[in-house]
Parts: structure tokens; sequence; C-alpha cells
């Protein structure tokens, strides 16, 4: 499965000519989309509607990055923290779009208990389909605060930390998923409250090479809540 994750990327850019950052808006864009489904502006507890989006070092933050841009655009108050940022021009661009937009970059990882208080949930966007083996730092002290705060979380593609097969028992257990193209093999292990399809951008054939048996999105929709 996190093998055919990679070849359906790998299908999407090579054959079918699709560059990263066009599929990155998109996914981003149901990400944010996802977010303001599950937790509406006007539901939520703390104000200014703060979330921290936090941003590992592939396409993975990449996505975050997007999610927090429309974020803002959406009317939350999103701060970044982004702790190893790839040199890549596109990742680059990214951070600007977002820092001319006057969304902050925290330079550290805040305590667990001061997320509770300041923000209203966490969008991790930390690892994806790629993610392989023993967490290194900084991101294994970013996930184990995560895993005691008590504000929602919601992961994008898969729950950071998580085997993108087995899934992960002692692991970060977010209230939302948001699973891009196709949910991956972990996400039969999700226990949170939403699941959302989201990465509205499947060529009909590569779908049916691949068997995805994607569910309809309603109508212009770039999410599908699965449940
Ligand atoms: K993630």
């Amino acid at each position: 499965m996190q093998e055919e994750a990679q070849h359906i990327d790998e299908e999407l850019f090579d054959e079918y000519s699709f560059s990263v950052d066009q599929l990155m808006e998109l996914a981003g864009l149901s990400c944010a989309t996802a977010v303001s489904k599950g937790y509406p502006l006007q539901s939520l507890l703390k104000s200014p509607p703060r979330v921290l989006v936090i941003c590992g070092p592939g396409n993975n933050g990449g996505d975050g990055l997007v999610c927090a841009r429309h974020l803002k655009l959406f009317g939350y108050e999103p701060s970044v923290l982004y702790p190893k940022r790839p040199k890549k021009q596109l990742f680059q661009n990214l951070t600007t779009q977002c820092e001319k937009m006057d969304i902050s970059f925290l330079t550290e990882m805040l305590e667990a208990d001061v997320i509770d208080e300041v923000y209203n949930l966490v969008v991790d966007a930390i690892f994806g389909f790629s993610f392989k083996g023993a967490v290194r730092e900084p991101f294994g002290d970013i996930l184990s605060q995560l895993k005691k705060i008590t504000v929602p979380i919601a992961s994008v593609d898969i729950p950071s930390g998580w085997d993108v097969e087995n899934g992960c028992p002692d692991g970060i257990q977010p209230d939302m998923l948001i699973s891009l193209t196709a949910p991956k093999k972990a996400a039969s292990h999700f226990k949170g409250r939403y699941h959302f399809l989201g990465g509205r951008f499947v060529p009909p054939a590569l779908e049916q090479k691949y068997q995805l048996n994607l569910p309809q999105y309603p109508g212009t929709d770039c999410v599908h809540q699965l449940n």
C-alpha cells in the first residue's frame, strides 16, 4: 500500500504530467476545507480562531503550508511550526506566500498545556506516505507533545508517526483524518470523529488502473466525508 501510494504519485507526475505545485494546492485546499467543515469558525471555543499547523520536511509539510494559507483566507488565524525546511524553491515559495499573508511562524515547539490554552486545534502535516522507521528529532519531541494535547488534531493524509500500513496503537490519535487521493491502509485504524477524502484530481484511467473505487464527491466539493 505504501508502495502503491508512491506509484500513483509518480504516475501523476511522470505519465499524467501534473506538477507538484498543482496537486499540492488542491491537496492543501482540501485540508483547509475539511477543517472548516469539521471545526466551523462559529463553533470554536477560543477567540481569536487560532490554529497551529505543524509542517514536516516533505510534501506532506507542503500540503500543510497550503492548508495554512487557505485557512487564513477562510478567516482562521493559523500559526505555522516548520522546523526542518527543505531548500527546494517550491517550499520557499509556499513559505513566502504564508509570510506575506501575515501568518506567523513559531521558532520552537510549544508545550502541550500552552497549545491547549492558545489554539483551537492542530493540523498535523508532519509526515505522509513516505514516513519510515523510528521518528528522528525534532519530530520525536513534537509528536510526544501532540500525544498530550486535548485540543483536536486534524491529520493530513496519515497520522504522523503511524506506520503507513499498520498504524500505531500508542501514537497520536487524531480527531480528523483527511485522506488524500485515496485512504491508505492505516486509515482502518483511525478512531477519530471525522474522516474526509480530499485531493479530487485523480484521472478516471488512473483510478481504474489501481482500482481505487473512489466514492462520488458531492457536486463541486473538493472533499467527501467518509464518516
Ligand atoms: K500527517
